[in-house]
């Protein structure tokens, strides 16, 4: 049994997948293995920021608002840069078009009034003064500028970013590709549950946990509970290289019916991890298998599906983190959060308690007992709550609960 800070640190130390070179569309969501650079300044020439007249340098006139001869040619081309502005010249451009080599502001429309040919800007317009309304070259950066650093994660606004710097293919590390192997002859994946069974609660949640946690593809297989079969499937895989990640359901325990140990003792897979002292989800276990197409590690979730989902936001954040390229120093987060009522703790080891905001900080979701699943529903997090429990007002630290950010409650509410 060993205590979950150290069962985090030992999976948060695993080495990253390999890197791979892929379109920026597929890049997303993937840890940069390299930094992004500007490959020119940004913008890369002088722009327009409004629709309206490039201006040279006010011509010679007498006191008054000067006015400027508008050239017949038109700069409306958002691509094409137009000849150079004489003295007194004005031309027409649009936003963001190329302005003019001697363009010393841009007017806006709504500020000239045209006659004939001739521009005169309004009394008030500030637009004339120099650089208005222009956006000069490499004003973003110059060219050469770190963008984003190797470690990133690549959001959408950071593909936008390589993008604008004219990336096309980005280095990055691989993300794990997963196989879920959900365990279980009473489980049901239809209708009402009668007699012995039960409705799958992991087959229905863990792909997109898994994805949001930072999964590359993700498929599910349905065994029973024998462990001769589990091997043989694990052994497959294996074999086949066709899997960074087994996470399975189940058959933790250690009963006759618990498939998982006897599987992988068959296997003679390497137990990292074997059991953690956390309630719930304490049966949980990592190992690597070893086989001639490379190492799958394993995670196996306990079946009493809050036990499982606790067993997963606790070891399969730094395990997806540290195989997927998150900077060393970045793989264990927790949120600390401000403890709204008086959180118990367990007799041994830490307590996992779903949690939910409160007009006083976290407090308990209820509803929260191994084979529950209501609680961790109705939750923002998962408080770890030490062995003396944390009283009402104390700082507790927290595991997010994956795929739950979107749909909880406000912690600013
Ligand atoms: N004698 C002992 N019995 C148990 C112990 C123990 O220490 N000594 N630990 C308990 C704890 S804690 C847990 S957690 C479970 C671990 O169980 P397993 O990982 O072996 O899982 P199963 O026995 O297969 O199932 C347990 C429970 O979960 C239900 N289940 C399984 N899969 C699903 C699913 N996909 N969807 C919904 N529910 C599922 C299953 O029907 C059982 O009710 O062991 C305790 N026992
Ligand atoms: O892991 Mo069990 O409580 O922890 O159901």
């Amino acid at each position: 049994m060993m205590a979950l800070e150290q069962a985090r640190r030992e999976i948060s130390a695993l080495s990253a997948l390999a890197t791979a070179v892929l379109p920026v569309e597929e890049a997303l969501g993937h840890v940069l293995a390299a930094p992004i650079l500007a490959q020119q300044d940004i913008p890369h020439v002088a722009t327009s920021a409004m629709d309206g007249w490039a201006l040279a340098a006010p011509p010679e006139s007498g006191p008054g608002v000067p006015s400027w001869e508008l050239r017949a040619e038109t700069a409306h081309s958002p691509v094409r840069q137009a000849a150079p502005l004489g003295a007194g010249e004005a031309a027409e451009v649009v936003t963001g078009s190329p302005v003019p080599d001697g363009t010393v502001s841009v007017l806006r429309t709504e500020h000239g009034i045209i006659s004939g040919r001739t521009l005169t800007p309004a009394r008030t317009s500030g637009d004339l003064a120099e650089g208005r309304n222009v956006r000069a070259a490499g004003t973003e950066c110059p060219a050469g500028t770190q963008l984003l650093p190797s470690g990133a994660v690549l959001t959408p606004a950071r593909a936008a970013v390589a993008a604008v710097a004219g990336h096309d293919r980005l280095e990055v590390v691989r993300r794990p590709r997963v196989v879920l192997i959900l365990t279980g002859e009473e489980v049901i994946t239809t209708g009402i549950p009668r007699g012995g069974q039960v409705r799958d609660v992991f087959g229905i949640a863990l792909p997109g946990m898994v994805t949001e946690m930072g999964a590359g593809t993700v498929e599910s297989l349905r065994l029973g509970d024998d462990p001769e079969m589990l091997s043989r499937e694990l052994r497959r895989i294996t074999e086949a290289g066709e899997a960074d990640l087994v996470i399975t359901s189940g058959g933790t325990a250690h009963s006759r019916a618990d498939s998982l140990r006897p599987a992988l003792h068959a296997l003679g897979a390497e137990i990292l991890v074997d059991s953690v002292d956390m309630r719930p989800g304490h049966p949980a276990l990592f190992a690597r298998l070893s086989g001639a197409a490379g190492t799958v590690h394993l995670l196996g979730l306990p079946g009493n599906p809050l036990a499982g989902f606790a067993a997963l936001a606790a070891l399969g954040a730094p395990l997806f983190d540290a195989l997927g390229g998150v900077p060393a120093d970045q793989r264990s987060r927790a949120l600390s959060l401000t403890a709204g009522a008086p959180l118990q703790g367990a007799a041994r080891g830490v307590r996992l308690v779903p949690v939910r905001s409160g007009p006083s900080g976290a407090v308990p979701a209820g509803h929260s007992s191994p084979h529950m699943m209501r609680g961790l529903a109705d939750s923002d997090a998962l408080a770890i709550v030490p062995q003396d429990g944390v009283v009402q007002g104390e700082q507790v630290q927290c595991l997010e609960i994956p795929g739950q950010r979107r749909g909880g409650h406000r912690w600013d509410e």
